[in-house]
């Protein structure tokens, strides 16, 4: 299996295919985007730094090379800075999104598509239009929001991080919903007291605010890269591990016309299945909400 990394040269895009490769699951990782040399350097380096582990090769690549690849992830973005919210992102990133997108005539027409670029589910579902392509294969990468759930659960009970199973569905952004009633714990369900639960959100929330007010100029790219690497690795696999992703909706929680953060079966189709959750009322009134924020900015966009 072949895998396109577009933006391969970025933070996310680099530090993925070095993960990815690591793994050994693809045959080739192909890097494009638009510094050629920096791609072309990147590609040379991984050639020896992954000989102790792997045969995957990286490559550097252009447009023209991609139509073998079963995957694709779009991993692009104009310069960072700071934001309260990545909905600001918008405006940004539609100019890059646009170029890669006339492009796509090179993407193969059964490649499944993961999407980095934010506000990302505004961008897979403008993506999912564009391409016209099954839904099932479009997939918005927001996996970062549940590790972080799990963290943040981790912190609060100073519990081992790696036994906790949680999920966020909802927007990749504020209006995130961290499904509380659903978390587990070394298998078995992990109740939450409701003000507890408030806590927790709070500490995603100040996660958010401190990191930007770093003012970095980057992303959480070590993050998003680990993250990334197990959804592909989920994809190459066909493991159908359950992973968040943002994918369009077709009646799932009774909406359509947007793309949400779900909880999303992998395999090598891309979504194997979206799994629909039983809501309780604050949730639902919280994924109402975030609905209407993802549709107000999808009519900003040329669709
Ligand atoms: N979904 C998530 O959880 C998540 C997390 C972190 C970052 N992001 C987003 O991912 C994107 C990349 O983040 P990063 O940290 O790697 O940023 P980065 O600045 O390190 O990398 C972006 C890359 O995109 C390339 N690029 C810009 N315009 C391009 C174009 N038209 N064609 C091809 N390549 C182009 C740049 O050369 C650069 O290498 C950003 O939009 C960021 O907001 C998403």
């Amino acid at each position: 299996m072949k895998l396109a990394i577009i933006g391969g040269n970025g933070a996310i895009g680099s530090t993925t295919a070095f993960l990815t490769a690591q793994k050994g699951i693809y045959d080739e990782i192909k890097l494009l985007g638009r510094k050629t040399n920096v791609l072309k350097n990147h590609a040379m380096d991984m050639e020896h730094a992954l000989m102790p582990f792997s045969k995957t090769v990286v490559s550097f690549a252009e447009y023209e090379d991609i139509s073998d690849c079963q995957v694709i992830f779009i991993a692009v973005g104009a310069p960072e800075r700071k934001v309260e919210s990545r909905e600001e992102y918008l405006k940004d990133n539609i100019r890059v999104i646009d170029e890669v997108l006339e492009n796509s005539c090179y993407f193969n027409k059964d490649a499944v598509i993961l999407t980095a670029t934010n506000p990302i589910d505004v961008f897979n579902y403008y993506l999912y239009k564009k391409l016209k392509r099954d839904r099932m294969k479009m997939l918005g990468f927001s996996a970062n929001d549940s590790l972080r759930l799990r963290w943040a659960v981790a912190e609060k009970f100073n519990i081992d991080f790696n036994k906790i199973e949680a999920y966020c569905i909802g927007e990749h952004g504020e209006d995130q919903v961290p499904l509380m009633n659903c978390v587990k714990y070394d298998g078995k369900k992990f109740d939450v007291e409701d003000e507890t639960k408030s806590e927790i959100k709070n500490i995603l929330v100040d996660w958010f605010l401190k990191f930007q007010n770093l003012d970095a100029k980057r992303t959480s790219g070590w993050t998003s890269s680990v993250t990334a690497s197990e959804v592909l690795e989920a994809i190459a696999c066909d493991s159908g591990k359950i992973i968040e992703c943002s994918v369009p909706l077709e009646g799932e929680l009774g909406f359509r016309d947007v793309s949400l953060g779900m909880m999303v079966k992998l395999g090598k189709e891309g979504a194997k299945e979206i799994i629909v959750p039983e809501l309780n009322d604050g949730e639902k009134s919280a994924i109402n909400k975030a609905v209407a924020k993802i549709k107000q900015q999808i009519t900003h966009l040329n669709i």
